[in-house]
């Protein structure tokens, strides 16, 4: 077997060669390589080591023609598309922990950076003026921490912050009660977060829930003085509201490591005297990158050399004799899985899985993997399919998994039901001969859908008319509908409808759908 050949496109440590080589594999460490030159060559490499500088895009598969797999050394894959990777067979794998500490770290630092003024305290006195009466600080001890995305990150955050004497509140709507206790930390709802924070930390995702969080809206809802640490991701806030806010005072200080645009040459928020800002340097410290090259340099190995997987975020850890029988039930499981995250607001609780007849005999671990990865997603941007099950336990999400034999009229089905603080909702799926997921059941009514890239699916009650005015909805805002799945559990009971339509569905068309008479809920979710 000739030895697999990987390219690191990326400044990684070094670290990462001898790995690679130790193991057998063929390395070429071009970091900064031109993006054009990276097309040119890609289709010679089996595997791909970045960090977030390298935009693996579609374009750029579509030269890979023997790539199989993406190694992220850190956390956020936003520079690599994904579903394009998925639909080629990609494997992209990241390293989830192990540049957290490191990021807390600059979060810290930027505060006290902000709090006492000390890039602008240096650069004036580097310039020789000795302002002594220009700079007056704040403590911290005694302050308020406002922290935005309570996961690894944010949680080590919390804990650097109780020891510095703050009082510590979070807001996460999946942080579980008991995890809050064992930090030490208040959980909030946004809004208290925003009256009460004297510092305002953020670390969740960049999602379309979590995108501009932090909106002129919100800014005006914080307190007076509030001093704002943006070490996640940029577009978590919006950069022009914020210039404004401390443009009038409102917002005393703030100090970001990311922006909207990287690299950011230009940005609302530079040239402002209580801004401090620093290029994305979160994870940039000799440890952090080292354990993250090291990390990222063993699991490609490990998977060109033996087909192990580990962290992948697009697929579950399994053996290459089992890949062929799993596989579309590893993607019925993801799929039931994200039908139910995308229909979640928080509050999770548990979720069980039920695996009968034939199903039920495959390596059901990886297929439950599959599902609450499928599950998390919607909320936990880069969750993966090994550490789905560990961040739902951490939350404290029960996980319930069961095998039995086939009652009914499948040879296979899978039940994922999932209960929040508000509600238990179930939806069942199979595979059909033709190897494709279907979606047979949902709260106990049967109905009979595909997946779809672009869905509606609306809860309401069994009345007539229902169809008409629903179809009227769509039809005035040119919305085609492509196929139509109806369910109800009784004449004049409750009923369901699994709607497939071609484009996204703006927000004011599900508006329209849930003023219909009758219709309990309506939303849009994409596969
Ligand atoms: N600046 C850097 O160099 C750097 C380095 C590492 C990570 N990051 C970024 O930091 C962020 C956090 O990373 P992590 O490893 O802690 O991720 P994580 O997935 O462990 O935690 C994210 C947290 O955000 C919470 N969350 C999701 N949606 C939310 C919402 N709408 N409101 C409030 N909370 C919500 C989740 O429940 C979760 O607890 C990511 O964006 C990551 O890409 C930046
Ligand atoms: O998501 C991450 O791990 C951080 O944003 C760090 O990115 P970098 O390794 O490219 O600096």
């Amino acid at each position: 077997m000739t030895a697999p050949k990987v390219l690191i496109s990326d400044k990684l440590s070094e670290a990462a060669v001898q790995i690679f080589r130790d193991s057998g594999v063929d390395v070429d460490f071009r970091p900064g390589i031109d993006k054009d030159e990276l097309e040119q060559i890609i289709g010679n490499y089996d595997g791909l080591a970045i960090r977030s500088a390298t935009k693996v895009t579609a374009k750029l598969l579509e030269k890979a023609t023997r790539l199989k797999v993406i190694g992220r050394a850190g956390i956020g894959v936003d520079n690599v598309d994904v579903p394009a990777a998925t639909a080629r067979g990609i494997i992209v794998m990241n390293t989830p922990f192990g540049n957290s500490i490191t990021t807390a770290e600059h979060a810290i630092a930027l505060t006290f950076a902000l709090a006492r003024e000390i890039p602008a305290a240096d650069a004036s006195t580097q310039a020789g003026k000795w302002e002594k009466n220009r700079f007056m600080g704040v403590e911290l001890t005694g302050k308020t921490f406002g922290i935005i995305g309570c996961g690894n990150i944010g949680s080590i955050v919390a804990e650097r912050a109780v020891g510095l004497r703050m009082k510590v509140i979070a807001y996460d709507p999946f942080l579980s009660p008991e995890r809050a206790r064992d930090l030490g930390v208040e959980k909030v709802e946004l809004e208290d977060l925003l009256a009460r924070a004297d510092f305002i930390t953020l670390h969740t995702p960049l999602t379309e829930k979590t995108k501009n969080i932090l909106s002129a809206e919100n800014l005006a809802k914080t307190k007076k003085g509030v001093r704002i640490v943006n070490c996640a991701r940029g577009g978590l806030v919006d950069e022009v509201a914020l210039r404004a806010a401390l443009d009038s005072g409102h917002v005393a200080g703030a100090a970001f490591d990311v922006f909207t645009v990287e690299p950011a040459k230009e940005n609302p928020l530079f040239g402002h005297p209580n801004v401090v800002a620093t290029p994305h340097l979160g994870a940039a410290t000799t440890e952090a990158q080292e354990n993250v090259a090291l990390q990222v340099a063993e699991q490609i190995s490990d998977y060109l050399l033996r087909g192990a997987i580990t962290n992948a975020i697009n697929f579950p850890s399994i053996t290459a004799e089992e890949a062929p029988k799993l596989r579309p039930f590893v993607e019925l499981a993801e799929k039931l899985g994200s039908f139910a995250g995308q229909l979640t607001e928080g509050g999770l609780k548990s979720v069980r899985i039920t695996y009968e007849g034939s199903v039920a005999q495959l390596k059901v671990k990886a297929l439950t993997s599959a599902a609450v990865a499928g599950l998390l997603r919607p909320i936990l941007q880069d969750v993966n399919v090994v550490s789905a099950p560990a961040i739902a336990r951490e939350r404290g999400i029960v996980i319930e998994e069961t095998t039995r034999e086939a009652e009914g009229d499948y040879d296979a089905l899978i039940t994922l039901t999932v209960t929040t603080d508000d509600y238990e909702r179930s939806i069942v799926g199979t595979v059909f001969a033709d190897g494709k997921p279907r979606i047979v059941g949902i709260k106990g009514i049967k109905v009979d859908a595909e997946f779809a890239p672009s869905m509606i699916y609306v809860s309401n009650e069994d009345k007539p008319g229902f169809i008409g005015r629903f179809a009227t909805v769509l039809g005035d805002a040119g919305i085609n509908i492509a196929t139509f799945a109806l369910g109800r559990d009784a004449e004049g009971g409750s009923a369901v409808a699994l709607v497939q339509v071609d484009g996204k569905v703006p927000q004011a068309v599900l508006d329209g759908v849930h003023a219909i008479p009758g219709v309990k809920h309506a939303h849009q979710l994409t596969f």
